[in-house]
């Protein structure tokens, strides 16, 4: 059993490493900064079931050169044999007014959380299709389920996960190939601390609707969705009625999900509606406030 984790050496993704090393998994470590790397997999080890167990480390950018990720791949497959799970976890976050971000921000985003799910994703599927094994795990957001204020840029970014994977996962199927996109709420992790520095008030008090998980949570729920061939993988009530109100075409993985679905759909954009209201007073409660410290400024 071999999975892959990309940003596998800081947060989420460390986290679904040591999930698949307790399961007894052969572990390769993806992200660019070495002794993060190493320290990750000094604790991932902690975790070992059998004295075989391996994780390797690759330091390479997933959003920047796709042979140069093809080639680190084939090496470790040669190394641990072919990959039965990739987890596309590295990504970034970054906020702000859309006239505020730098156009290279969208740029950025683009290419680490879009580009840098597809590159380690093309790399490993035509043997996972040949093999007739395989699970392939996309990291959203419920920031990819909803644009919210401040997130233009890494909204879209997540959105673009989830057109990927439903694409993805309609070509893979019959090769018993299953895709997971997974949609977090926030969640404690160094990437999470580094995104609250330059996070507009608005963003963060819109995102503190919904509570924030731990790292361990989440990767326990995608681990196990992903094992279970889930396509959707949400945590806690506002992510199951936001994952089933923006289903859309989404693939279901069980006849339940279909008429949950059907079921919750109306009363869900009623709340909905409630929310988006909420979040509509937020952002022009911040808008009188700000004008008011505009006006102080001046008098003073
Ligand atoms: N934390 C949160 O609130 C939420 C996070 N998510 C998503 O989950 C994923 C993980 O988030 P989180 O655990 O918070 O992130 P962290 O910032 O804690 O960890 C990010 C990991 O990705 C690696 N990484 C970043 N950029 C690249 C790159 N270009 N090439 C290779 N590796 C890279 C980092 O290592 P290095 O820098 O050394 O390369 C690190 O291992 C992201 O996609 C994020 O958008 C989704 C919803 C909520
Ligand atoms: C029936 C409908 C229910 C609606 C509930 C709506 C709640 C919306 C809150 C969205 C929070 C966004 C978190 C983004 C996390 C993230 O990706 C970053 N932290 C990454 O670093």
């Amino acid at each position: 059993m071999t999975r892959k984790v990309t940003g596998g050496s800081s947060g989420i993704g460390k986290c679904i490493a040591i999930e698949c090393y307790k399961q007894g998994a052969f572990i390769t470590l993806v992200a660019r900064n070495e002794d993060r790397l190493l320290q990750a997999k000094k604790e991932i080890e902690k975790h070992s079931i059998n004295d075989k167990q391996v994780v390797l480390c690759i330091s390479v950018d997933v959003s920047q050169d796709y042979s140069q990720v093809e080639n680190v791949i084939k090496q470790a497959q040669e190394k641990l044999g072919p990959v039965d799970m990739l987890v596309n976890c590295a990504g970034m976050s970054l906020s702000g007014k859309f006239e505020d971000l730098e156009v290279s921000t969208f740029e950025r985003l683009m290419s680490v959380n879009y580009l840098g799910s597809v590159y380690p994703s093309r790399a490993v599927i035509t043997t996972m299709k040949e093999r007739r094994v395989g699970r392939i795990v996309f990291l959203s957001s419920q920031a990819g389920q909803v644009g919210l204020y401040g997130f233009t840029a890494y909204s879209s970014s997540k959105f673009a996960i989830r057109g990927l994977a439903e694409a993805l996962q309609m070509e893979v199927k019959p090769y018993n190939v299953y895709v997971t996109v997974a949609y977090p709420p926030d969640t404690d992790t160094p990437g999470f601390a580094e995104e609250n520095k330059t996070k507009p008030l608005e963003t963060r008090l819109i995102s503190e609707t919904t509570s924030i998980c731990t790292p361990e949570q989440v990767a326990k729920q995608i681990v196990k969705d992903a094992i279970q061939g889930n396509f959707n993988s949400s945590i806690g009530s506002d992510g199951y009625m936001l994952s089933s109100l923006t289903c859309g075409m989404a693939p279901v993985t069980s006849i339940t999900e279909g008429l949950q679905q059907v079921a919750t759909m109306g009363l869900f954009r009623v709340l909905s509606l409630l929310y988006l209201g909420s979040f509509d007073t937020i952002i022009r409660r911040c808008m009188t406030e700000r004008a008011k410290y505009e006006i102080t400024d001046k008098t003073a």
